[in-house]
């Protein structure tokens, strides 16, 4: 098998399932009783082809493309355990955030472990059950090698599945994770009952947030205007279906949220109001969801925070 996916959760298993419509795919899981059935609960209603083999034994697998489609905040851990296993491979990184202990992307975290690995990165606007399903989605593959972007880029496309291209990992990469937080606001303003529009001004200057941090960290400013920026962003912050956009609805109207959900904005939330702080740059969409998430900022304070700032130049 010439790819294989590393995370039997949503994502993985859903990235899985459209690979498998080219050839073998493997894919690994912690916890793998569900694959028996053919189903995995995370993904209900989805068979798995016949092409796709689920294994809780990594030594199984010797493809030399991973995706790895872990939550960021634990993929450090999973690297620094296996790092040796991973080296010198093609590793794809499909995790969508900032690891909060080192403050750094996971294609970062990537290369310090596995300092002999190609290291890429998959992400743009693509719900787990939409890929599955086949329903038509479009990503960017982002990696820094020219002839490696190229070459993942005709072994990831499947029938459903179009990769765009890019050089620019930085950016692709903080596209991704930075939208997740500016959904939890969205959800927030919505979910409090503040309306349509007060949800347009929240993602509008949330975007104008994230350009400004990749930025700093040297991301190029057409990529956060494509797919991988904007395009999530609109997603997330609209649809239901994304799990940070519920959790901010959840906070906003003041109900519990279900625990075990990966919401990987609240932790990218944290980690970037630091970055941010280091850098000397204004984040205050993001700054408010950090100190909601974590239970400093309440909820009927937040409003008064944004619109009580100081006036300034759009
Ligand atoms: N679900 C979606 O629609 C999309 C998800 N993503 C990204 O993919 C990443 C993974 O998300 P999902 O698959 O949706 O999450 P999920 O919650 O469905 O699955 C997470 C998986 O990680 C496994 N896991 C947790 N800790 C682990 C550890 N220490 N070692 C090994 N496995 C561990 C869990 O067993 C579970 O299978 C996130 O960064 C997310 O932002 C990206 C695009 C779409
Ligand atoms: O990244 C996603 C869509 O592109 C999935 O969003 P959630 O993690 O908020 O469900």
């Amino acid at each position: 098998m010439s790819v294989s996916v590393i995370g039997a959760g949503a994502f993985g298993t859903a990235l899985a399932v459209s690979l498998a419509s080219k050839g073998q795919v493997a894919l690994w899981g912690r916890d793998t009783g569900w694959a028996r059935e053919r189903e995995n609960p995370r993904l209900p209603g989805v068979r798995l082809p016949a092409g796709l083999q689920v294994t809780a034994r990594l030594e199984k697998i010797d493809s030399e493309t991973l995706l790895l489609a872990l939550p960021a905040q634990v993929l450090g851990g999973f690297l620094t355990e296996h790092a040796d296993w991973l080296d010198g491979r093609r590793l794809v990184n499909c995790a969508k955030g900032i690891d909060l202990a080192t403050l750094t992307g996971p294609s970062a975290l990537i290369a310090a472990a596995c300092p002999k690995a190609t290291v890429a990165v998959l992400t743009g606007p693509s719900f787990a059950t939409d890929i599955a399903r086949g329903l038509p989605t479009a990503l960017t593959l982002a990696c820094a090698d020219p002839q490696a972007a190229e070459a993942l880029q005709t072994d990831l496309t499947t029938a459903s599945l179009r990769l765009y291209r890019t050089t620019d990992v930085a950016g692709a990469e903080l596209g991704g994770a930075l939208k997740n937080i500016i959904a939890i606001a969205a959800g927030a303003a919505i979910g409090a009952g503040y309306g349509d529009s007060a949800r347009a001004s929240v993602v509008t200057r949330g975007f104008a947030e994230m350009q400004r941090l990749a930025s700093a960290l040297g991301a190029r400013p057409e990529t956060l205007n494509g797919l991988s920026g904007l395009g999530d962003l609109v997603l997330t912050c609209t649809s239901e279906q994304s799990r940070n956009f519920r959790y901010g609805l959840a906070l906003g109207a003041g109900r519990p949220f279900a625990q075990g959900t990966t919401v990987e904005g609240a932790a990218t939330a944290r980690a970037v109001s630091s970055l941010a702080r280091q850098k000397g740059i204004e984040m205050p969409i993001s700054d408010l969801v950090a100190g909601l998430a974590e239970g400093r900022i309440a909820m009927k304070h937040a409003l008064n925070l944004l619109l009580n700032r100081p006036l300034k130049e759009e």
